[in-house]
């Protein structure tokens, strides 16, 4: 592996990287030296250790990470669902100390409420947040964002009369429609067929070449991350996970998959990425492996019984 990565080491594209550094827009999030475990004594499970990130404002960051790596527990912070055990996360310099509006979260796993319909779930929200708006005005947020995810044919469907892509598309549709300064996918495609997958996937870049928050998507594939990313964060795997070095993504929008399957610069990231993944993961199993090699078990002194005696 390359020790030397340095963040904002490897950009691959058209973009001259000094300039987008010099010219980065100012961080709306920032985590310094976050640092979060489950349990205690024995059981204690460090998973972040050490957190430092600028996210951009208006800026497509995409977090990529193995199965375990711990970028659930990574999102969470930024939500505010939890805190870290010790450093900070800040959002416009304010500390996150909660879940936030500001901050719209979208699950792998959708999390509708089952007795609403598509717009009573995207209602539900929408009057929460924008309590002192109209009704006639509320409800036609909600339907904006009902036909911005192409669902005005099912708004009055429950979520068990919808497929996987229509739920999620609902789920979207109800934390875009709070109007979030940061929008965090939770890995939003994962549990979707490819086709689908690939459809929404170009459905959430539209929407956000039109909105232009700020985004942070949370992915375990890398050619979805080049897709829609400006920039490319691995999470490096725990336990005690880091983030490796920032991969500028220079490749012109919108990006055609098809064409950029034979696009050098594109493979280029990818092997990068991958490269880079690759390495990490194989690094951590050989500390894991030196740090149990010492370990004997020995089995209690029990005797077989025997069942034929019986
Ligand atoms: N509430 C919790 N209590 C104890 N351990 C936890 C808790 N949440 C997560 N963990 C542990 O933290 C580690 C990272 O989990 P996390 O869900 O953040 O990873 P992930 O990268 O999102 O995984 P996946 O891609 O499989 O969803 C795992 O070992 C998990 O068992």
């Amino acid at each position: 592996m390359n020790a030397v990565l340095q963040p904002e080491a490897f950009t691959v594209g058209r973009t001259d990287s000094q300039a987008a550094i010099s010219d980065a827009p100012k961080p709306i999030i920032q985590m310094k030296n976050a640092c979060k475990g489950y349990g205690s004594g024995v059981t204690r499970t460090e998973v972040l250790s050490n957190i430092n990130l600028n996210i951009r404002e208006g800026e497509f960051l995409a977090i990529v990470g193995f199965s375990g790596s711990g970028k659930t527990t990574f999102t969470q912070l930024l939500a505010g669902l939890i805190k870290p055990d010790s450093g900070t996360v800040t959002m416009e310099g304010e500390p996150v100390n909660g879940p936030s509006p500001d901050r719209g979260l979208v699950f792998q796993n959708y999390s509708l409420l089952p007795w609403l319909t598509v717009r009573g779930n995207i209602a539900l929200s929408v009057n929460t947040v924008f309590k002192d708006w109209s009704k006639a005005d509320r409800m036609a947020h909600v339907d904006r964002f009902i036909d911005m995810v192409g669902l005005s044919h099912a708004a009055h469907r429950r979520p068990h009369e919808l497929s996987g892509g229509m739920r999620q598309r609902t789920s979207l549709a109800r934390t875009l429609a709070m109007k979030p300064k940061v929008l965090l996918l939770d890995e939003p495609l994962s549990a979707l067929d490819a086709l689908t997958r690939s459809q929404l996937g170009d459905e959430i870049l539209k929407i956000w070449g039109e909105e232009r928050q700020t985004c942070v998507m949370i992915t375990n594939d890398v050619d979805e991350a080049i897709m829609v990313a400006d920039r490319i964060v691995p999470l490096n795997p725990g336990p005690c996970a880091s983030l490796g070095p920032a991969f500028t993504v220079g490749l012109d929008r919108p990006r055609n998959k098809t064409e950029l399957n034979d696009d050098e610069h594109f493979k280029g990231l990818r092997n990068a990425v991958t490269n880079y993944l690759v390495a990490v993961r194989q690094r951590a199993r050989q500390v894991e492996q030196a740090a149990t090699k010492h370990l004997t078990f020995r089995l209690p002194p029990i005797e077989p019984e025997d069942i034929k005696r019986r």
